[in-house]
């Protein structure tokens, strides 16, 4: 499978009109169920369906890789935990399981690249790249060959879990150092400086913010001169698991599929993405905005405005599992509830027309 992704198709707009006509046939004032009710349109417009069906397999699939950056000292936590988490993830035990499993979604756990002698089952390491991807503050983090791998097998990833039924994808991700690759491939996409774009991550000092910010820096040299390329992007200053991020978040949109972006590591996959598939974040809603600085930066680029702000700063997909039970609820409202012609009540003698902002907004949001 080639680099390439084809040409995205937008949610369908006829849809998207039926299911805005359908909001205002149903028992409440017009707009008085807010943002819940652009969600609900979204997802009817995303499904080609109006009214929406209920999500029937809402999916985790969480990219687990390790980052050779964690040499540099840039984690208040030892690179070893990244594998030990993944064996956690399959004990059911992590934050990701429980939240999971109150939001009624599956969690699926793929090695893209984790740096441990652990025996993993084979279904977890099908996609394994390579173990740990290069300190990108001094060399590529993959070479051409594993680049395209993980983007084949990101693809290849969501094709399966669509094909498997799921109609709703969530990108979650457990790698130590991350967020570092995160923070240099968002400020080579939104032309940002170090200082803007590093975090505290799992809740570093301020000597290894320092040390981070030096490994930002160094590696955002060598990522600049291909930020124009966004498969050189991610090979030169990504990893193995964020490329695959990139081309799962992509080739949701190429099926079509309803996407809950989650918080900072996620959004650099996304940013790429919107440069490997142009249009891809039409398909993709802004789950919560992460305390890490550089994920404010991510939502301004994709324009995309997040349904939670609940100072979450975990990943492995929480954040979009927070937001997955209002989605639903916005889908089925829209779904479900009865239109002033059926339950007989009586409609306003008013109607807004839909240029009048009663909730005070300024234009539309996503
Ligand atoms: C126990 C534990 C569980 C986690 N689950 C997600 N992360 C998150 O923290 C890491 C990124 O932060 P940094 O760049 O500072 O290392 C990633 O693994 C991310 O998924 C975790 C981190 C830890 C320690
Ligand atoms: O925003 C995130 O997803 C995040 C923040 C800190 C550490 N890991 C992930």
């Amino acid at each position: 499978m080639s680099t390439e992704f084809p040409h995205i198709p937008t949610p369908d707009a006829a849809t998207h009109r039926a299911a805005e006509a359908r909001h205002l046939e149903l028992t409440k004032p017009p707009g008085s169920l807010g943002r819940l009710e652009e969600l609900g349109v979204w997802v009817s417009a995303c499904q080609g369906q109006c009214p929406p069906r209920p999500f029937a397999r809402p999916r985790v699939v969480l990219f687990a890789g390790d980052h050779g950056i964690t040499a540099q000292g840039v984690s208040a936590f030892p690179a070893e935990v990244t594998g030990q988490m993944v064996a956690n993830f399959l004990a059911g035990g992590a934050a990701v399981n429980v939240m999971a499993s109150v939001a009624g979604a599956t969690v699926r756990v793929v090695d893209l690249g984790v740096d441990t002698d652990a025996e993993l089952p084979e279904h977890v390491t099908a996609h394994k790249i390579r173990r740990s991807s290069g300190s990108i503050d001094r060399e590529d983090a993959l070479t051409d060959a594993e680049v395209d791998a993980a983007i084949a097998a990101g693809r290849a990833l969501a094709d399966e879990e669509v094909d498997g039924g799921a109609d709703l994808l969530i990108a979650g991700e457990m790698g130590i150092g991350n967020t570092t690759p995160a923070a240099v491939l968002i400020a080579a996409l939104s032309g940002s400086e170090p200082v803007a774009v590093v975090g505290r991550g799992t809740g570093i000092d301020d000597q290894t913010w320092m040390r981070k910010a030096t490994a930002v820096r160094d590696a955002l040299r060598r990522a600049r001169r291909v930020s124009a390329h966004p498969v050189a992007l991610l090979r030169t200053a990504g990893s193995a698991d964020i490329a695959a991020m990139a081309a799962f978040l992509a080739q949701a949109a190429v099926r079509k599929t309803p996407v809950l972006l989650d918080g900072v590591v996620v959004g650099a996959a996304a940013l790429v993405a919107e440069e490997l598939a142009p249009g891809a974040s039409e398909w993709w809603r802004a789950a919560h905005k992460s305390v890490e600085p550089a994920h404010a930066l991510v939502l301004e680029q994709l324009n995309l405005t997040p349904i939670l702000d609940l100072d979450l700063r975990l990943g492995e997909g929480t954040g979009a599992l927070a937001a997955l039970p209002l989605l639903s609820m916005a889908t089925r409202v829209l779904g479900e509830m009865s239109t002033f012609a059926d339950a007989g009540v009586s409609e306003g003698e008013v109607r807004l027309p839909a240029t009048v902002d009663v909730n005070g907004r300024n234009g539309g949001w996503r």
